[in-house]
């Protein structure tokens, strides 16, 4: 199956998002270029890609900021577009950049963005008073933004746009230069809206972050998604194989010969007291490998399977790093 057919199979179930085509040019410049792909409820999708690599233009698109040159936006069944506030409502938008007002508090900020929504009355304390938990800042509800770490802030911002109870949260890289509480906080709050059911579009460049918080990846390279898919599709997708070290004493040289004979090792080999295996399905291979140590009157002392990540399958896709 080619990868547009699997982004359009995921476009025909899905719930919520579905971006179709997408192409944005600056001048000259493509920054997006035939994009699709789609975000079902209760799942966090990340776009994933170096810098300048087209995820602020692409998430732009998706909610509705910016003009498409070519392809659509639909949202819990309507257009996105700028043209058409239909789809719109059920957005909620979390910018790179912070949109605060420094000397109101985090309360009459969350009172300002709800204003907007249309929101007054006991329904809005009621909501600002359960937002503020979600971000984890009741605490500091009569605190001054100025006062507020970048962290907080980024906390707040993210809370601005959960007041309506979007169904779709759009976040374009929001733990970028965040003090690690802080990061962790997002991470916390960012898991907790998928797991109650909102479907999360989510930017970064750090892959690790993209492995620990997102169902599915779209890794996006000159404007183009060049693949999407779970960490582990991806990996298989692309044929990188899992390393197996077992530390082990006794002799090793038939340990290994063995490992070499069992179904999905590709290779084994000896280096001082480990013995090295790389195969497909690495936790599935550890018990066959255990039952040839003991074959061999080798005894192993550890054993560390490690998996390849979304920078291996970058590296793969692009021949660059994604930490350039
Ligand atoms: N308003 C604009 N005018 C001209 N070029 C633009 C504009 N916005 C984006 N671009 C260009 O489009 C390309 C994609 O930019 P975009 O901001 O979408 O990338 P990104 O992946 O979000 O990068 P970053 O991680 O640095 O935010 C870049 O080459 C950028 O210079």
């Amino acid at each position: 199956m080619t990868q547009q057919a699997a982004v359009s199979d995921h476009t025909a179930t899905s719930g919520v998002l579905a971006a179709s085509g997408l192409s944005k040019r600056f001048g000259d410049r493509t920054a997006v270029d035939d994009v699709s792909f789609a975000v079902s409820a209760g799942e966090t999708y990340g776009l994933l890609g170096p810098n300048g690599a087209g995820k602020t233009t692409t998430i732009r698109l998706v909610c509705g900021l910016l003009r498409a040159d070519a392809g659509h936006v639909v949202v819990g069944g309507a257009t996105v577009s700028p043209a058409s506030t239909a789809g719109r409502g059920l957005i909620g938008y979390v910018p790179q950049d912070v949109a605060l007002y420094p000397d109101l508090t985090a309360r009459e900020n969350l009172a300002f963005f709800g204003r907007l929504y249309r929101l007054r009355g006991k329904a809005l304390r009621a909501r600002i008073d359960e937002v503020l938990d979600l971000i984890g800042l009741a605490d500091r509800a009569k605190d001054k933004v100025e006062s507020f770490s970048g962290g907080m802030r980024r906390r707040l911002n993210i809370g601005a746009a959960l007041l309506h109870r979007p169904t779709l949260l759009v976040l374009d890289e929001p733990t970028v230069g965040v003090d690690p509480q802080s990061r962790h906080a997002i991470m916390e709050s960012v898991h907790r809206f998928g797991a109650g059911g909102m479907a999360v579009l989510y930017t970064t460049h750090d892959m690790a972050e993209a492995e620990r918080l997102c169902h599915r990846v779209g890794i996006i390279d000159h404007g183009r998604l060049i693949a999407e898919g779970t960490r582990r599709e991806l990996v298989d997708r692309l044929g990188e194989r899992d390393r197996i070290t077992l530390a082990a004493t006794g002799d090793l040289a038939a340990f290994a010969a063995l490992c070499r004979d069992l179904p999905g090792v590709e290779g084994a080999d000896v280096t001082g007291t480990e013995v090295h295996l790389l195969g497909h399905g690495g936790r599935r291979l550890l018990p066959a490998a255990l039952a040839a140590a003991e074959r061999a009157g080798a005894v192993v002392r550890s054993a560390e399977v490690t998996e390849p990540d979304l920078e291996a399958v970058f590296l793969h896709l692009t021949g660059t790093a994604l930490r350039d």
